[in-house]
């Protein structure tokens, strides 16, 4: 307690002096003051101030004002109230409104000392719970990510836990439940953060392309090459390679990633030597990885070495007490981003969003409060999660016929359709089949449409 400061307030300038010359000399720092209104201006201009030791009686206010002031606006600090002999009622109020410790006076100086300990020492504490309590709200929140459900602050324990290492990581979950968010936190608390995080989507890229993307060219190395191309995981060196959807690489492009996983070099297409590179593997995959290893459409050594460090992100469903901080999150980012003034929604509203299934996870519940922002239309919000319902219905009425389908053949045709009803118009025919523009693009060029 030695060297704390004090503010002390009291309107009788003998007593006022007399504690201030025992407290100095007891080893503190004295802010001495006279009334209410000195003393919060002493308080705002010193955030030295751990303890206010104040009279109850104060001209035409008294001490509670001050205690009142203090803690309503979150000062750190401990405050022991001296009240008239006999007043206990006011002790009692004071206790209640936040004061740690009172004094009746008149009181000895040990009483004082004891009772400015007792305060000191329950700051403290309360200081202490605070920090403690502001890390665990931290917790609701890794990097970007938000979740507090406990299968979420499971997912940010692994994230914390492999961050500092290179192991390579496996993150699975439905589409838009936040794997990509979650690769991009793991390595923004890496000791790679200050490198390059670089993303791919292996699904998007069209297959004749897919090596020189990820592993990079030699000029001549094709037709078309000009000059010497930079690889994905080159661009990545030193830091962080996402390849999402890792199920769509090709069986050529599965050996090629096995033998940098295994060795840590790769060879640019054209070229004859191998180039070592340090870069961290995260992958990820809505498909059941495991799955296309029985079906011997993914490489099993390959899956074996991706899944060192699995970490499945929950569908949204299975985290539904996350859904109300989500939509507040999103209302405050896209009213912010587009300047729209931020609504209340109605509590009919707010309980339809809270009950409904989001099959589409986060992305889905992010795109409709984006939408909400920009058109600020209740009514519109709430009448695209009917909508999205009514298609889920379809598709779970869609029956495969006996005969099975050539899906091909089946992917094709609705391309083709949907172009046909957006005439031509390919955004329009995208959003027809909720494809993103990429994967429709992607899908396009894979039939030669
Ligand atoms: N926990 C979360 N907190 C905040 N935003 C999130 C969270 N999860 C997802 N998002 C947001 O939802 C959108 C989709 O997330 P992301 O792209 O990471 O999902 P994904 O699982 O990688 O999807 P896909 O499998 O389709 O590639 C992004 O805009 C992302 O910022």
């Amino acid at each position: 307690m030695e060297n704390a400061h004090i503010l002390l307030v009291e309107d009788d300038i003998a007593q006022n002096e007399l504690i201030a010359s025992m407290l100095s000399a007891e080893g503190f720092i004295v802010t001495a003051t006279t009334s209410v209104e000195e003393a919060i201006v002493a308080l705002k201009a010193n955030s030295q101030i751990s303890l206010i030791f104040s009279d109850w009686k104060l001209g035409q206010l008294s001490g509670l004002n001050l205690l009142e002031f203090a803690r309503s606006n979150n000062f750190p600090v401990g405050i022991v109230i001296a009240t008239a002999y006999g007043s206990i009622d006011h002790a009692a109020l004071a206790i209640e409104k936040g004061a740690d410790d009172y004094l009746a006076k008149p009181f000895q100086r040990q009483e004082l000392l004891l009772a400015l300990a007792k305060a000191n020492k329950a700051n403290q504490l309360r200081l202490a719970n605070q920090t403690l309590n502001s890390q665990l709200s931290q917790q609701d929140t890794m990097v970007e990510l938000i979740g507090s459900a406990p299968c979420m602050q499971k997912v940010f324990q692994r994230i914390e836990k492999v961050a500092s290492t290179s192991a390579t990581v496996l993150i699975s979950g439905e589409s838009g439940t936040g794997k990509e968010l979650a690769a991009r936190a793991l390595h923004k608390i890496s000791p790679r953060k200050d490198s390059p995080f670089i993303a791919i989507n292996c699904g998007a890229i069209p297959e004749s392309i897919a090596e020189a993307e990820l592993f990079g060219a030699k000029k001549g190395a094709f037709t078309g090459a000009n000059q010497d191309k930079l690889g994905k995981f080159a661009a990545a060196n030193g830091g962080t390679l996402f390849l999402d959807e890792v199920a769509e690489l090709s069986p050529q492009l599965q050996t090629k990633l096995l033998r940098f996983l295994q060795e840590g070099v790769i060879t640019p297409l054209g070229c004859h030597e191998e180039v070592a590179v340090d870069v961290r593997v995260i992958a990820a995959s809505h498909k059941q990885l495991l799955a296309q290893v029985e079906e011997g459409l993914f490489r099993e050594d390959l899956y074996y070495r991706l899944n060192v460090v699995p970490i499945h992100m929950p569908a949204l469903r299975e985290r539904t007490e996350d859904i109300g901080k989500l939509i507040h999150h999103f209302k405050t980012k896209f009213c912010q981003q587009y300047g729209s003034q931020e609504q209340q929604l109605s509590a009919t509203t707010l309980k339809q969003l809270l009950s409904y299934s989001w099959p589409g996870n986060v992305r889905q519940l992010s795109n409709c409060i984006e939408r909400y922002a920009l058109l600020g239309d209740e009514n519109e919000l709430v009448e695209s999660l009917n909508h999205n319902s009514q298609a889920a219905t379809q598709s779970e009425q869609f029956v495969i016929p006996d005969e099975g389908i050539d899906w091909h053949q089946f992917e094709r045709a609705i391309l083709l359709q949907a172009c046909k009803r957006a005439e031509n118009n390919k955004t329009a025919a995208a959003k027809l089949l909720g494809l993103s523009y990429k994967a429709f693009l992607y899908r396009l060029e894979k039939h030669q449409i």
